[in-house]
């Protein structure tokens, strides 16, 4: 039974929808990365919000590991590239707290635009403070929007509802969606200028960290007040500081830190400066959400193979995982035959699918290929990593998908080329589920994989298949099957066989010298 840790406070609907799906959960709130590092090569499944930082080091003792599973959107807090070289999954829950994140930036602009903390704890200390605080009009405004996807968006929407003019930098914005929701897609230097308002709202990255930064509050309207509900990396809060301090910047309304938890912070205690603790996705309904969605993504992950909203990984449906399952086995096992007979440093691969095989969602079946394929030749290849791997090497990958009215109803097909040539490899699946090879470099043969097994080229003369078959019986090798293949009769041949223990190097030698041998390579299968 598959075993997911809780490391972060997630409704309790999680634990029961794990248990409900056969995953046995264990729920450990505020591990320290000490704690957390001893305790983790237990799981295969780890399913976080933002507290919990899954750092390198914490996925180098994750030996069991599978995949994280983030109950909310940023996963900053997780190192990708770490978790992808080791070949775990990571998923969000990309919808289920955006509405709730989007009225929260709704609330701080209020909160900013109409002094409520301060007003409110005036108030409640009993000092009615009524011509001391002044606010602003929200209606004809103009907001700007950095990073308009989902809950950008969302906070467009609810800006338009209010009267407000909402302009919005995202360079990954199409000007027809901006059409749709009613925006005015800018440039970064114009929406500084123009905004009243300015909200954030992209994730952190190298390409958004400190975006908001001396020069950008610079350029921005004297007045403007700026929220930020997205990652505290965003702004660089020294500048801002000193934006406010100069009276430059009226107000900011911060859910989010550089460092949090935000204990003690240059901006505390600032009038101007509405503050919550990362507070953002903090509702009934959008917990309940991303709880029920990270352990349904989880457990369908670990019980049925099915990945949704991986960021490292193509999705696979649970309608489609069943479907997929043998075609993995078959895309592994060719994948991983051909890497074996391959000679020479590895250029391109081309991966055709034939019929059936062309009808199924085949990224994860091209991503095994590639696990198959580069695993003989490399530590510490997966399903994860193997297109990471085959893209930072320069391999071209290339798949081609055919309608197929030959003698198979589904094939798929594997052409690798290397500096020294081509090989190619051929299957398909019997019975709808049991892989088969169905040809090798051109020549058609019928064959199962095995974990071991004996490939000769060889010049089609009489006599060679005794002479093979006395070599390997005095050695003591059993041959389990024998399978042979040929163009045309004293064309060139390919035998291929199946022994029940490996093929020793003596033994490979003695094969290479016989007569007619023109090559012979040793293949094992996990
Ligand atoms: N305060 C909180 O509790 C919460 C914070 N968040 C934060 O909000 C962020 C946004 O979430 P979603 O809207 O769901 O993500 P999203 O992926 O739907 O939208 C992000 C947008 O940012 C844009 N973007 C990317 N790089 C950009 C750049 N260099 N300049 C301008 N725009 C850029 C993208 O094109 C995209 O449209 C998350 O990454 C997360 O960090 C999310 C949920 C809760
Ligand atoms: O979903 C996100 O990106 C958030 O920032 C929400 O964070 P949280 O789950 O409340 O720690």
């Amino acid at each position: 039974m598959p075993k997911v840790l809780i490391s972060d406070s997630l409704s309790p609907r999680a634990v029961e929808i794990f248990k409900e799906r056969g995953v046995e959960v264990d729920v450990k709130v505020g591990l320290k990365p000490d704690e957390l590092k001893a305790i983790i090569g237990e799981y295969d499944g780890l399913a976080i919000r933002s507290n919990t930082k899954v750092t390198k080091d914490i996925l180098a003792a994750a030996t069991n590991l599978k995949v994280v599973g983030r109950a909310g959107i940023g996963v900053d807090n997780v190192d990708i590239p770490a978790a992808t070289a080791r070949g775990v999954v990571v998923m969000n829950t990309p919808f289920g707290n955006s509405i709730t994140t989007a009225e929260h930036a709704i609330a701080m602009m209020f909160a900013l635009a109409r002094e409520i903390p301060a007003a409110n704890a005036s108030t409640h200390a009993g000092k009615w403070e009524k011509n001391r605080f002044m606010g602003v009009e929200l209606f004809g405004k103009v907001l700007g929007v950095i990073g308009c996807g989902n809950i950008g968006g969302i906070v467009a929407d609810r800006a338009i509802g209010l009267k407000m003019k909402v302009i919005a930098f995202d360079p990954f914005l199409s000007p027809e969606r901006a059409t749709e929701i009613g925006v005015e897609k800018v440039e970064l230097e114009d929406l500084l200028k123009r905004a009243d308002f300015i909200t954030l709202h992209t994730p952190l990255t190298e390409a958004t960290k400190g975006v908001l930064d001396a020069k950008a509050l610079a350029k921005t309207k004297k007045g403007v007040r700026i929220i930020n509900c997205a990652r505290g990396g965003l702004i660089v809060e020294e500048a801002l500081q000193a934006a406010i301090e100069a009276g430059h910047v009226a107000g900011a309304a911060l859910d989010v830190f550089a460092e949090e938890p935000a204990k003690a912070h240059p901006l505390f205690g600032n009038e101007k400066v509405v503050a919550t603790p990362h507070l953002g996705a903090s509702t009934t309904e959008a917990q309940e959400n991303v709880a029920l969605q990270v352990a349904e993504q989880l457990a369908d992950y670990l019980v049925n193979g099915a990945v949704v909203n991986a960021l490292n990984m193509p999705s696979v449906t649970a309608e489609e995982a069943p479907r997929l399952r043998p075609y993995m086995k078959l895309a592994e096992q060719l994948g991983g035959f051909v890497g074996q007979l391959i000679d020479g440093s590895l250029k391109g691969v081309a991966i055709e699918y034939e019929g059936q095989a062309a009808t199924l969602n085949t990224k994860p079946l091209t991503a095994i290929v590639l696990k198959g394929l580069l695993g003989p030749l490399m530590e510490s290849v997966n399903m994860v990593n193997a297109p990471v791997i085959a893209k930072e090497r320069d391999i071209k990958v290339a798949e081609t998908k055919r309608t197929n009215d030959g003698d198979y109803q589904t094939l798929v097909r594997i052409i690798v080329t290397t500096d020294k040539g081509t090989n190619s490899v051929t299957g398909t699946l019997f019975g709808g589920d049991k892989p088969r090879l169905v040809e090798i470099d051109e020549v058609p043969i019928e064959a199962e994989v095995t974990p071991f097994m004996l490939f000769v080229r060889n010049e089609d003369k009489p006599g060679f298949i005794g002479k093979l078959g006395t070599t390997l019986g005095n050695a003591s090798v059993n041959i389990a099957t024998f399978h042979l293949g040929r163009t045309a009769p004293g064309a060139n041949a390919i035998c291929l066989v199946s022994v029940d223990q490996k093929v020793d190097d003596a033994l490979l030698a003695t094969i290479r010298a016989l007569p007619s041998v023109v090559r012979a390579t040793e293949l094992t299968f996990a």
